[in-house]
């Protein structure tokens, strides 16, 4: 329908030449959790300067353990550095007292030659130390960046289950992942920055025993932009804290719009002028941010440098004034200028590198916050050890609430399973099927009531014990980019023998598709890699079955497993789960109630409780929910 307005247009056609309505804007994300309180808003410039020696000492720690001989290493090229700046200085002061003494110009030169031959031996003995400083610090770095990446995978990968739905994890994982980012140049940054400190100390000292009027004076100098460079270095920082969630979301986002999984759904469904747009309001936020924090560093920049230049204009007055006066010799003064200079470069970078340094203890202090606490998320369960198959599991009274959520999604349930008997859950979505699943497995451990495996409470056990006994296909799995072989294999002791594989692939009648692929069980299954390949969504979904079925579990449980299937890869994997029932506890959650056929035992779900039980048969004819589900099944 079209209306016309009072310039006789029609709107309809109005609106059809206008551009499209621009997409709607991303709402907008607050940020909660630990970062809701500023970690910087209580730290003076004067305590940010007292963490570097610990920064320092942690940075040397990780590279220790990293690698000694290249720490040692490094170390040597350090006081190297140091000896051979403080004697080219020395002998720089000694060079000019016969350049600027006595003489012709010939015999003035052959004065200075030894001293000259010092500089000359000094100066590549700095150069050198420096080389291989650099070769040193490059041994160190890229094996710390890979300690401390894995380190962070594998904190996440242990952590209770449980610990995702706490509020501001993920959050917290990205701002340690930036940890990992700054390993990259810390080594670099604390190495230059000593061996400045070590220059400025050298030529600090001699310039000192010139006159000791002039090392206080060149600190005033170089202090401002100290203290500039820290206060940025905060500003930095905290625009990195403030941009954190965004960019969280912003990286999920990313990965979600471009990786080739999703390009169908991207493409097909007209997602892709939205997600950029997305993509760009949430880039645009996190600019506009560090934008508004542009003028703060202007001002420290300007504010510094004025001072900074006040104090070095003091500093070569005095030195003129010295020479001037007669204080000091002519000599004397050249060297002055010499080590005012060098004093002056080290302080500059000591200052830079000192604030590079700040910088990242800032990140790897996030990084460390995230592993301590991921540690103590660690599950910590009881001691014991789940050997024995399991013969039953029963749960009590299981209560489970998801960590923000108002209503529990496992209310009072109670149900006793034995060894060869099959079990089918079902019921509407959200009524709480998978997350009884991951009670079962332990994966969750339950807010009250207790789960028990052969009589002992789960809470009791090492969970890998209790895991080592389990085949989960779950309802949203993994297509791991690895090879055939390994998509199957994978949890398990690696195996030479592929007899077991075929076993497995057979039993869920992926032979025929294995054998077609270029490289059979070598195929890497990811088109995305070079020379990989792609499998079908009823395909992928029979190597998770047969992952589990590899893994002849005490409990295997299939939530979902069929969903993509066609009906003979469906027949055929109940029939082998019918096969091999007898020998575990098997649990099939599932919308298809033809399936529940199968079954010794259904429960039916709601709200997280069990509302009916029975066999099919008896629920069939009772009335309720599973009856009122399996007739709208098959109403068409
Ligand atoms: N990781 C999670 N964090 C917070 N809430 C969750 C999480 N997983 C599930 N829930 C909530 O718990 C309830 C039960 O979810 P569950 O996945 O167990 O249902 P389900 O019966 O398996 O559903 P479906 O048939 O859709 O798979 C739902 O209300 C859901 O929103």
């Amino acid at each position: 329908m079209t209306s016309t307005d009072a310039t006789g247009q029609q709107n309809g056609q109005r609106q059809a030449a206008a551009a499209p309505p621009p997409p709607p804007q991303p709402a907008e994300i607050t940020y909660s959790g630990r970062y809701s309180v500023n970690p910087l808003a209580e730290v003076s410039f004067w305590r940010m300067c007292a963490q570097i020696p610990a920064v320092l000492g942690r940075i040397a720690r990780l590279s220790w353990r990293t690698d000694r001989r290249a720490v040692q290493l490094l170390l040597g090229c350090q006081v190297v550095t140091g000896v051979s700046a403080a004697v080219l200085l020395t002998a720089t002061a000694r060079v000019m007292e016969p350049v600027l003494g006595e003489g012709s110009a010939g015999d003035r030169l052959r004065g200075a030659v030894p001293a000259l031959l010092v500089v000359a031996l000094a100066a590549a003995l700095g150069r050198g130390a420096a080389a291989v400083a650099t070769y040193s610090e490059r041994r160190i770095t890229p094996r710390l960046t890979t300690e401390t990446d894995s380190a962070l995978v594998e904190a996440v990968c242990r952590v209770e289950a449980s610990a995702y739905a706490q509020e501001g994890f993920s959050d917290r994982h990205e701002a340690a992942e930036m940890g990992v980012i700054r390993t990259q140049v810390m080594v670099t940054d604390a190495q230059r920055f000593l061996s400045a400190l070590i220059r400025m100390v050298t030529a600090g000292g001699v310039l000192s025993a010139l006159n000791p009027l002039m090392l206080p004076l060149l600190l005033l100098a170089v202090l401002p932009a100290g203290v500039g460079a820290v206060l940025t270095a905060r500003v930095d920082y905290e625009v990195h804290y403030a941009n954190i969630a965004d960019r969280n979301v912003r990286g999920m986002m990313r990965w979600w719009a471009t990786t080739s999984k999703y390009g169908d759904e991207v493409r097909a469904n007209s997602m892709t002028d939205y997600l950029v747009h997305w993509y760009r309001t949430l880039s645009d936020r996190c600019d506009r941010r560090t934008l508004a924090a542009a003028p703060r560093t202007l001002r420290i920049a300007v504010l510094s440098a004025s001072a900074g230049g006040v104090f070095l204009v003091a500093t070569w007055a005095v030195l003129a004034w010295l020479a001037v006066s007669g204080r000091i010799e002519l000599a004397v003064a050249a060297t002055a200028v010499i080590a005012v200079q060098t004093t002056l470069a080290a302080l500059s970078q000591v200052v830079v590198n000192g604030a590079a340094v700040f910088h990242t203890s800032l990140y790897l202090s996030d990084m460390q916050a995230f592993l301590d606490d991921a540690a103590a998320r660690v599950p910590k369960r009881g001691p014991g050890r789940h050997e024995a198959p399991a013969e039953r599991i029963r749960l009590e009274e299981v209560v489970y609430r998801y960590p923000g959520k108002e209503e529990p999604a496992v209310d009072g349930v109670s149900l006793t399973l034995e060894r060869g008997q099959i079990l089918a859950v079902v019921g509407a979505n959200g009524s709480g099927k998978s997350t009884l699943t991951r009670l079962l497995t332990g994966i969750y451990l339950p807010d009250k009531g207790r789960v028990t495996w052969n009589g002992t409470d789960l809470a009791e056990v090492d969970p890998a014990t209790v895991w080592a006994q389990v085949g989960l296909v779950p309802q949203i799995f993994a297509q791991w980019p690895m090879p055939v072989r390994e998509n199957v294999t994978l949890g398990q002791p690696r195996t030479h023998d592929d007899a077991p594989v075929w076993e497995a692939v057979d039993a869920v009648g992926l032979r025929e598709t294995v054998d077609r692929l270029p490289s059979g069980l070598d195929t890497l299954l990811s088109r995305d890699v070079f020379g990989g390949t792609e499998l079908s969504g009823g395909q992928w979904q029979r190597v998770a079955c047969s992952r589990a079925l590899y893994r002849r579990p005490g409990l295997l449980i299939l939530d979902e497993p069929t969903s993509q299937m066609d009906p003979r890869g469906e027949h055929q994997i109940f029939e082998r789960i019918k096969a091999v029932a007898a020998e575990r506890i098997t649990i099939v959650v599932t919308h298809r109630l033809e399936n529940t056929k199968i079954a010794d035992h259904i429960v039916v779900m709601e709200h997280g409780r069990i509302t009916e039980q029975g066999r099919y048969e008896d629920l069939v004819h009772a009335g309720g929910t599973f009856a009122e589900l399996l007739a709208l099944s098959q109403d068409r």
